[in-house]
């Protein structure tokens, strides 16, 4: 380690005057090309984190569901999850250094956190395909270089792949193997096993229509359909060829404007699902005969998963238990199924995925969806160990149960939200169960709701508890939401300040959309 080095490269990717970031929900996100130094500096404590946690840790360059001129750098921690919220605070220190200053912050960082200089350091990058991200994901590697670290650069992978090459690489080879191919391999040979009893019958389950939001979602599938087609066929649309990235398509547009990508040709009943730009939401819908447009979201997503994985669990007689974590955009009739009618328990967190993977790490099962589709299912060792154990031991109908529990854990990425294996499970569920997408829609009503971006001069001034359903500050602002509520029925409302966005969070839900009827 050379803080000349040091400075001489930091002066090669020299930070713009004045300009703050912020590492928030999903790292750094801005204009492309304000994120130069950034990127460096990413790779400098990239190489750090690896040497104070002795593992490799990832560097993922994309901007997700933002437009094409954006772009972002986000930091993946040892078992494939977001990075440790005490680093968070110091990639924003790093991040928003003079240039003179960035030493002195590096050994800051070095010694707040105990990090042993003498450690070797190995790190991982990734990126999408923004016009952008091969040159930052350069700066990257130049960080990392220059503080001695060793890397690979996987080159273009959907985040949550990226995600799950460094749980592979920690976990000695025992999640899987570390490679492109070892991801298409462990996945598709569950969702093959696994849909084995299911396709016997007529061709319905056998084809998809995919939105891949013009992202790295398309390249991967397309790469990944042939170790699974005997199984599921994808048609893949918005696959890069021609259209902007997230531009008029993706699961963000699709959910947020409750409508039909552009570029898809939909025909009455067939399932569709859309991707966002690095391939980690997923949201599914079709239009029924009379042409209306139905969204099946990361609720219904979620409902779905945890009614199977209950069963299998039932089937097989064990006490495992099961949760499900939501956060407050989780539409109320899905929390209202999921607890009365399922009798699953149901808890709600702080948005942002850190926070429902951390709670859904709790139970045995932990299945874990923001309403937007962001989301997978977790396993503890020892259920995981318990299940493979019983799918050898038990006999008939249970043993066939316990295989389908072991297939369905080595499908779903447990390191993050994976658009493409959520997209495996639910097609092998859909087909196992024989539902149709109807009927799958039809477990449950959404109320209907709105979700609004409100610009304000200062959103730091609207603070919140319980989950962030409670405003604390301003005064009075939580009393005059009760008011209106109380004024509806089975309704609900929240404000929180985004931690993506400059701009405040409104979300409402009531029975229904008519205004005032008072109860
Ligand atoms: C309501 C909503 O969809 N919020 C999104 C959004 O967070 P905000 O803090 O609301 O800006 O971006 C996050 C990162 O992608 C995602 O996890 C989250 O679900
Ligand atoms: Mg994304």
């Amino acid at each position: 380690m050379d803080p000349e080095a040091v400075r001489k490269y930091s002066a090669l990717h020299a930070k713009p005057d004045g300009l703050v970031l912020q590492y928030g929900t999903a790292g750094f996100r801005t204009k492309a090309e304000r994120l130069d130094h950034v990127m460096f500096r990413m790779g400098l404590l990239a190489v750090l984190r690896s040497k104070q946690t002795k593992s490799t840790i990832g560097v993922m360059v994309t901007a997700s569901h933002n437009p094409e001129e954006d772009n972002g750098v986000k930091l993946v921690d040892p078992l494939g999850e977001m990075l440790a919220p005490s680093w968070e605070e110091h990639a924003t220190c790093l991040a928003n250094a003079e240039e003179r200053d960035v030493w002195r912050v590096l050994m800051d960082i070095s010694e707040k956190a105990a990090v042993n200089l003498q450690q070797e350091a190995f790190v991982v990058i990734g990126r999408d395909t923004r016009p952008s991200s091969e040159r930052l994901s350069q700066s990257v590697i130049d960080g990392v270089t220059v503080l001695g670290g060793q890397f690979h650069d996987y080159g273009l992978l959907t985040t949550p792949q990226l995600h799950y090459m460094v749980y592979c690489r920690n976990s000695s080879g025992r999640y899987g193997e570390a490679t492109v191919d070892g991801y298409y391999q462990k996945l598709s040979t569950a969702f093959v096993e696994l849909t084995k009893q299911a396709f016997c019958g007529g061709n319905e389950y056998r084809s998809l229509k995919v939105d891949c939001a013009n992202g790295v979602g398309a390249l991967k599938l397309r790469e990944m359909e042939p170790y699974f087609s005997q199984g599921l066929s994808v048609q893949l649309f918005n696959d890069g060829t021609k259209g902007k990235l997230n531009h008029l398509c993706g699961a963000d547009f699709v959910k947020s404007h409750q409508r039909p990508p552009q570029g898809m040709e939909m025909k009455s009943s067939e399932r569709c699902c859309s991707f966002d730009g690095d391939a980690d939401r997923i949201v599914y819908y079709y239009s029924d005969t009379d042409g209306h447009f139905h969204l099946i979201d990361g609720d219904k997503i979620a409902t779905l998963i945890s009614s199977f994985l209950k069963e299998l669990l039932v089937e097989i007689g064990e006490s495992l238990n099961i949760g499900v974590v939501q956060t407050a955009y989780a539409n109320g009739s899905s929390t209202r199924y999921l607890e009365e009618v399922m009798k699953v328990p149901v808890y709600c967190t702080k948005t942002g995925v850190k926070h429902l993977h951390h709670k859904a790490q709790e139970f045995d099962v932990g299945v874990y969806f923001e309403a937007n589709g962001h989301g997978t299912v977790l396993f503890s060792k020892a259920a995981e160990m318990k299940i493979k154990q019983l799918a050898k031991e038990l006999e008939d109908k249970k043993r066939k149960a316990a295989q389908m529990l072991a297939n369905v854990i080595d499908l779903f990425n447990q390191a993050a939200g994976d658009a493409i294996s959520d997209m495996l499970v639910i097609e092998a569920i859909l087909a196992l169960k024989g539902l149709t997408v109807q009927e799958w829609d039809a477990l449950y009503t959404d109320l209907p709701n709105r979700q609004l971006k409100v610009k304000v001069a200062d959103r730091q001034v609207i603070s919140t508890t319980d989950a962030e359903r409670q405003a604390v500050t301003p005064p009075g602002l939580q009393e005059a939401i009760n008011d209106l509520v109380k004024k509806y029925k089975l309704s609900r409302a929240f404000v929180r300040p985004s931690g993506t966005e400059d701009v405040v969070r409104v979300y409402a839900e009531a029975d229904s959309q008519v205004l005032g009827i008072c109860y």
